[in-house]
């Protein structure tokens, strides 16, 4: 396997993708326009200057990453891959259309796999000819740090598909767990929920977003409250998180918080809008 595929520059796509480059593999990224992708480079050498600032990355092997990477608008490049990651919003609509385009323009060897939170892998592989090649290659926020990858298994993905995809997450310096599908998987079928709560004690007036953090930092050890990592993951993937947790299970334990829902209305999606629970535009 050489050549990576990723479709979505966002929060997650960018990240992945430099994560591929950084372990020698030559990476596409696709998104909807130029514009973004023209911002996705721009973050991506900003931060990869920070890091040979800090002597923790050689000028030479910044070029050499950037060198493996490309930015294209065009689908149709997926032609090439051995392995494409999709990295789209959470909406399973937009990720069947995604799919369903993939798999006529794909190889037929070619892995398709999705970085989705809390979706059927099963649903989304079913739009394909090729079930058992779709597999769920769950990155964690932020990819370039976070050791895990959960590696998920649709009902008809194979025992090849799923060893290729733990081998490739262990090559590339990660953790594959391998999880059935469930909705949420593992991780986000817990910490999706506490987000929740969190955001629930905040719309009850029980403490500020501030000592809720503090709290959870300090009480229960977390490198991050759960209200800052709402920002960072993004309000709109936790709200779809939770969405697809309650319809999925039809328990009214998993109901989004209405404050969660009235930030996504507003806008307020965390870091990549400049507010959510706090203000980064500062
Ligand atoms: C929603 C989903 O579907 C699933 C999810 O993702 S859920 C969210 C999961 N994520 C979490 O729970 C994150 C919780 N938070 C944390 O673990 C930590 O706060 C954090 C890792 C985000 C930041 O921790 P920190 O100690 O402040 O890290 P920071 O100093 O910024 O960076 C850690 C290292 O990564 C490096 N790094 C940061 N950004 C980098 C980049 N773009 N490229 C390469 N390296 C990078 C830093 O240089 C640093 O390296 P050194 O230790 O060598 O200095
Ligand atoms: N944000 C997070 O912490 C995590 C998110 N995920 C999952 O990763 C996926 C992406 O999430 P984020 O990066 O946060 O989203 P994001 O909103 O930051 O980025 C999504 C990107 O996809 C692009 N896009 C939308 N439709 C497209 C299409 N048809 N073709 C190509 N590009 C398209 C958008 O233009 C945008 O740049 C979601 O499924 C999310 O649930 C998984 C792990 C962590």
């Amino acid at each position: 396997m050489e050549k990576i595929f990723v479709i979505g520059a966002g929060t997650m796509g960018l990240d992945i993708a430099q994560v591929f480059a950084k372990a020698g593999f030559e990476v596409a990224v696709q998104d909807v326009s130029d514009k973004i992708l023209d911002g996705t480079r721009a973050k991506l050498v900003k931060s990869l200057e920070k890091l040979v600032t800090k002597g923790t990355m050689s000028e030479e092997n910044k070029a050499a990453l950037l060198g493996r990477m490309r930015f294209t608008t065009d689908v149709a490049a997926a032609a090439h891959a051995d392995l494409v990651i999709e990295a789209v919003v959470e909406n399973m609509e937009i990720k069947r259309k995604v799919f369903a385009s993939l798999d006529g323009i794909c190889k037929p060897e070619t892995i398709l796999a999705s970085n989705t939170s809390s979706i059927s892998i099963t649903a989304i592989a079913a739009v394909t000819s090729r079930q058992d090649r779709v597999i769920g290659m769950h990155f964690f926020n932020p990819a370039v740090v976070m050791k895990l990858v959960e590696v998920i298994r649709g009902a008809n993905t194979s025992d090849e598909t799923t060893e290729t995809v733990k081998a490739l997450a262990s090559q590339i310096g990660k953790r594959p767990v391998e999880v059935n599908e469930g909705p949420g998987f593992v991780v986000n079928k817990i910490l999706c929920p506490m987000i929740n709560e969190a955001v629930g004690l905040l719309e009850l007036g029980v403490a500020s977003a501030e000592d809720i953090d503090t709290a959870m930092c300090l009480g229960a050890n977390h490198p991050m409250g759960p209200l800052t990592l709402a920002d960072l993951i993004g309000l709109d993937v936790c709200l779809s998180v939770m969405e697809t947790l309650h319809a999925e299970t039809g328990d009214d334990k998993y109901r989004p918080s209405m404050l969660l829902r009235k930030y996504v209305r507003a806008g307020k999606l965390g870091r990549k809008t400049g507010v959510g629970f706090y203000d980064y535009r500062k």
